[in-house]
């Protein structure tokens, strides 16, 4: 659906030259809902730029559903970028129109005849949550309604792709997993392809299906969201993946733990999809006559599935704690022995 083939784009300013994207490349599916991750300054809304013909490449190509979106021009970027369209962090609302005006407006751009028009607006304020606030003005919504407005004028033409430019990034946590819930409802009814750049781990794991952490405008690590949340490569990954589990917390929670459980063994243990699922901790009692004390723990879901880590004491006759271990490994539950007694 969209491909980023060895993509750079290099600014002069008046510093120099500066590379805010640099040989990036990315293949991103239709229907998906594809993250983009990074700190500001990484890159992020330059590349998203690059999607829709906004910023043109430097050198490397962009194709969006077969059409080369870093070489069109005039008329026929036009017609190419009502396919491609874009949610903003402010909204980007006209404030001196109604709900229904504003999601009307690509409409007229396009052409569409009034009654059509009429009809569509109508739809789209049912389809993101609007009803009953056709006629308000922006300046009389909450930002998490701004922002549905935003996304009904960003589906009015029927796109393909759906850009979001740090969509949540001004709403607060309760307004934010609204929106998000109808992105995703949205991907999944349409089939709509969505590409979001966030510097917020969150927005990755609650709906995205795969991830591209930028850093310094390269792609640093990409990947599907488990497999990114479970086994992160990079080091700027592994913060951005701290910042939705608590294991920064339980770092500093091991050495209390270390001086409370001297005896028997302290394991980290990793799941991931169906094995968090399954009754492991009381089938090791039962199987291995071990005492098990459960010190730390946390699940999380991701599109994918979920994944968590368990700290434990695993006590008992020291035979028995290896082969509980050797059991786990068995099991696809990654181990990690944080000290030996
Ligand atoms: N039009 C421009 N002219 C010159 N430099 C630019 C331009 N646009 C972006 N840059 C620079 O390119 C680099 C990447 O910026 P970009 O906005 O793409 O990053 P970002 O990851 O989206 O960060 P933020 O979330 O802060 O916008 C930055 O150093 C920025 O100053």
């Amino acid at each position: 659906m969209i491909e980023v083939k060895n993509v750079t784009k290099i600014f002069k300013t008046k510093n120099g030259e500066l590379t805010a994207v640099d040989h990036v490349n990315l293949s991103i599916q239709k229907g998906e809902i594809f993250g983009i991750i990074g700190y500001s300054g990484a890159g992020k809304s330059t590349l998203i730029r690059l999607l829709n013909g906004l910023e043109k490449p430097t050198s490397g190509s962009v194709i969006v559903n077969g059409l080369e979106i870093s070489s069109i021009k005039g008329k026929e970027l036009r017609l190419a970028r009502q396919k491609i369209s874009m949610i903003f962090q402010h909204f980007n609302l006209l404030w001196s129109r109604t709900v229904a005006e504003n999601i009307a407006f690509p409409l007229e751009i396009a052409g569409v005849p009034k009654e059509e028009r009429e009809k569509r607006v109508h739809e789209l304020i049912e389809l993101v949550g609007l009803s009953g606030r056709a006629d308000a003005y922006p300046s009389q919504l909450s930002g998490g309604q701004k922002q549905r407005v935003g996304i009904a004028r960003a589906l009015a033409n029927n796109p393909e792709v759906l850009l979001c430019d740090e969509a949540t990034s001004a709403l607060d946590p309760e307004t934010t997993d609204s929106i998000l819930r109808l992105l995703s409802d949205i991907n999944q009814r349409l089939g709509l392809t969505i590409v979001l750049i966030t510097h917020e781990m969150h927005v990755i794991r609650k709906i995205c299906h795969r991830v591209a952490v930028m850093e310094a405008g390269r792609v640093v690590e990409q990947g599907d969201v488990l497999e990114v949340f479970q086994n992160p490569q990079a080091e700027i990954t592994k913060n951005f993946v701290m910042q939705v589990s608590d294991s920064r917390e339980s770092k500093e929670s091991i050495e209390h733990i270390l001086k409370n459980y001297p005896s028997g063994k302290l394991v980290k243990l990793i799941f991931v999809g169906n094995t968090t699922e399954r009754p492991i901790i009381s089938y090791l009692i039962k199987e291995f006559q071990l005492d098990i004390n459960i010190l730390h723990g946390n699940i999380s879901q991701t599109v994918n599935g979920s994944y968590g880590t368990l700290i434990v004491q695993l006590d008992g006759d020291s035979e028995n704690v290896e082969k509980a271990l050797e059991k786990l490994k068995s099991m696809n539950i990654k181990t990690e022995v944080i000290t030996n007694d």
